[in-house]
Order: C-alpha cells, then structure tokens, then sequence
C-alpha cells in the first residue's frame, strides 16, 4: 500500500499538474478542487496526508484543518499558501500543521517536505509504490500552470521586486512622463506597459517605439508622420507614432540613442502637444502620455552633451530602476516557473521542471542578460527535453561554464553570526522552513525557536 495523499486545489490545472507528479512518485494521490469534496473525502478517514490551498472557493484551509483534526485525527496537513497569507500558514502550523509552503513552488520542494515528514515519521508510512516508468501510455501531464493575476506580468516576491511594483502602481494612474532605467532584457517594456495598464488610458493604443533602430532622417516622419509626396518614397499619407498613440502611451525605447536633433524635435512634441507631419502645415493636437526606457546612465550622457538636459528633466519627472535578474535572484525560480509554462505551451511539451543539476547552475549563473536570457534558454531547454526534467546536458555551455567558476554557496553551518545565518538561509530558501532548517543544519523546531528568539518579522 503506498501513502494516501488529498490534494484540495481549486486551480483545477496547477492541481491536476500536482497529483499527476506525487502520483509518479509513487503515491496515491485523490485531487478535488472545493472544501465539499474534500470534506466528503476525508470521512473516509484513510488519508495520510492533506495537502491543501489556503483560499477555497467555500472554505478556508484552516477550517478544513480543524475538520480533519475532528473526523481523521492521523491524517497530517500541508497547506498551500499566497506570498501575503504567512500569518495565517504560522497559524496553522500552532494548530498543528506540518508544514506550509508558498505559492508559487515548484512540486520538487513539496516532495521533500513530505519525504522529510516520513523520515521523521510524521506521518506514518507506508512503503510507496514504485515509480512509474515512462510509456506512451503514461497518462497526460498539465503542464505547470503559475497563480498569477495577469497571465503576462510576473511581478515577484523579492523586496526589490516587491518596490519595483509599488512603484509602477503608484505612478500609472498620474499622467507623469515616466524614465525606465535598467540593464538590457530586465523587463523595461513589460513594465512599460503594466504602467500602461495601470492607468486610465489603459484601453487606448500603447505604442512602443525602438529610438535605437531609426535612422535619424527618417525619425521625424516615423514620429509626426509625413503627406505624400513630402519626399522621395513618401508614396502616400502616413500617420506618425504620436498620433497612433493619441489617448494611450508612447514608449520610447533606449530613448538615449535619438540623434541631437531628434531630441530637439521630441522635446518641442512634448512641449506643444501638438505635431506637425512631414510636409505639411497643418498642426494635429495630440494627447500622449510618454514612458521611455534606457539601459545607459542618461545623466552621464547630459554631463557629456549627448543627450538634451532639458529632454532629460522632461522625461524624467518620475524615474523608476528596474532590477536585474541578479538582484531579484531570490525570484529566479518563480521567472524559471513561469517561463517553462509559457515553453511548454507553445511547443506543445510538458517538461515539468529543472533537473537538481541545472537548479545549481542556474543559481551560480550571473544572467547577464537578465529576463530574456532566462527565457530564451529555458525556451531552447525545453524544446530540447525529452523527460519530465531538464538536463544539464541541453543547457548552454556558457550557463556550465560560468557557473562552475563561481565559488561554492556560503557555509551555513557557521555558528558565528547566526542570526544573518538564518535570514540568509530563509531567503535562500524562499521562505521554506524546512529547507532552511536544513541548510542551517539544526531541527525545525529549533529552527521556529530561534526566529521567535531573533523576532525575525516574517
Ligand atoms: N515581469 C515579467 N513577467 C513576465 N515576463 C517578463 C517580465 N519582464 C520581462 N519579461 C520577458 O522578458 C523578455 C525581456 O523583456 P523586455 O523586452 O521588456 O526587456 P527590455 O528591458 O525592454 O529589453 P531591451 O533592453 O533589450 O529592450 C520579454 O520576452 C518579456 O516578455
């Protein structure tokens, strides 16, 4: 007989993707998706352990706790929470909980909390039952699916991330022109539009516009536009980029890179509010908000004349630094979740996640090239997969190599400094109690003792 697991998720597909994975493990897996159903199940009493979401759509995870705790006394609860819902996961791990773990995870860190709970016999066990093997018969995989509000805009749970986002909440609802600042492939025009979408404009056009591929004697057509016949190849009409974005957002792009004299024309645009088309007399009022991004210091480029200062202060009425992947590294595995999604879906694959190999490489890896690297890599790996977890050997030798040169990951058996030992280990861990306790090398026990002892704010 293997161990009898209840999952209660009503994300029916990131549930499915769940049971699907414990159950190759060697489980026996039932998933259903309300408090109901899971009430009904655990009557039954056999269950060994409930693995369930905090929010349900008609209960709540501690309810179902108390429940259980009533009708299936042996029956041990994992709960799943959301990044804000810690005060209530502490709560249920005072009622007797397991253990909890933050959404977004990954199944393998929900696999070792349970293995770790039946070596410490939390939950008394009963040999698993082998592990299928791969057959064309092996049932269908969903492939990951993330818990994301807006299905194209992971915001990230790292304090910088955490800021980053307060920020383009803040400033999207004004209609303040907005500088982006950030490393190439952070993310600028993403968040160019999520500050799009957070405003009232947000069902009017947003028009990105690259300033570093336009030949500068071409620029004032593309951006006012031009009549036919104004020159030679103007073959008709055309409308420029500030009055395809009338009522929505421009998005200038590496805005640094515009010629001196296509700033002066930029800034008399912003200045007026109004444009004149190449050949034309006429004036066309517009009413554009302008967000633009840079991945050089633009006050470097004032200081050496490169750059308008006039157009800077302009552009800049309120400036926002996009982090790089390195300083949100603690979200890593969130973006490596999210971006194997999206990989899976459109290559029709369903590889559900790293291999421990790459999960180490990926860590010591500096991502250079931020966001758009990660993805492009994952993308390639994915394609290049042919089990449930990626190899090491699909992954770019530069990812290998780099990482292989980096020193090992800090010493936390250490006693010295322990209470920097233990944040470090926490957000190396993404939170996971477990983990950290692990890492820490000191029970769990002894772990919630010492941050109740440093009143570590969790
Ligand atoms: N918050 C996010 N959530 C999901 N995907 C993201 C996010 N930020 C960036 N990406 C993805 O990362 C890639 C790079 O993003 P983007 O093109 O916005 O970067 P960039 O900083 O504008 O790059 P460049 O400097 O080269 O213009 C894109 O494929 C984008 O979809």
């Amino acid at each position: 007989m293997s161990l009898k697991i209840l999952i209660v998720e009503d994300d029916v597909a990131f549930g499915k993707m769940l049971g699907t994975f414990l159950d190759r493990k060697g489980f026996d897996v039932v998933t259903c998706h309300n408090g109901e159903q899971a009430k009904a199940f655990l009557e039954d009493g056999t269950f060994k352990l409930l693995i369930t979401d905090l929010q349900l759509p008609d209960a709540n995870g501690l309810e179902l706790l108390d429940f259980s705790r009533q009708v299936s006394p042996n029956t041990q609860m994992i709960l799943m929470t959301g990044y804000a819902e810690v005060s209530s996961a502490v709560e249920a791990i005072k009622k007797g909980a397991l253990e909890y773990i933050s959404k977004p995870f990954r199944p393998e860190e929900l696999l070792m909390i349970i293995e770790q709970a039946m070596e410490s016999e939390a939950v008394t066990t009963i040999k698993q039952k082998p592990v299928e093997t791969h057959s064309d018969n092996a049932p269908k995989k969903e492939p990951a699916v993330g818990n994301y509000n807006n299905p194209s805009f992971v915001t990230g749970f790292s304090e910088i991330s955490k800021k980053f986002n307060e920020y383009l909440k803040l400033v999207g609802p004004t209609d303040m022109c907005v500088l982006i600042q950030g490393e190439s492939g952070t993310g600028k025009e993403v968040a160019a539009n999520a500050i799009h979408k957070y405003s009232v404009r947000k069902d009017q056009p947003f028009v990105p516009v690259d300033c570093g591929s336009i030949p500068k004697e071409i620029a004032a057509s593309e951006f006012f536009g031009h009549v036919k016949g104004s020159f030679t190849g103007a073959i008709n009409d055309k409308k420029g980029h500030f009055e395809a974005a009338h009522k929505g957002t421009l998005f200038l792009d590496e805005v640094g890179n515009l010629s001196y004299e296509n700033q002066i024309q930029l800034l008399r645009a912003l200045q007026e509010r109004k444009v004149k088309p190449v050949g034309s007399n006429a004036e066309i009022e517009v009413d554009v908000r302008i967000v633009s991004a840079t991945n050089e210091d633009l006050i470097k480029a004032v200081e050496e004349g490169r750059f308008r200062e006039d157009l800077y202060h302009r552009l800049n009425e309120f400036s926002v630094h996009i982090p790089s992947l390195k300083e949100r590294q603690e979200d890593l595995f969130l973006f490596t979740e999210y971006f194997l999604d999206e990989a899976n879906r459109s290559l029709g694959k369903q590889v559900l996640g790293l291999s421990k190999e790459v999960e180490a490489a990926f860590k010591k890896y500096a991502w250079p090239g931020n966001l758009r690297e990660l993805k492009n890599v994952i993308k390639r790996s994915v394609l290049l997969t042919n089990g449930d977890f990626i190899p090491l050997d699909v992954i770019p030798r530069e990812v290998i190599v780099a990482s292989e040169k980096k020193k090992p990951a800090v010493d936390y058996s250490k006693e010295t400094n322990e209470k920097q030992l233990i944040i470090n280990a926490l957000k190396e861990t993404g939170n996971n109690k477990s983990r950290a306790a692990k890492l820490l090398n000191i029970t769990r026990k002894t772990l919630y003792n010492k941050i109740e002892q440093y009143d570590l704010d969790l």
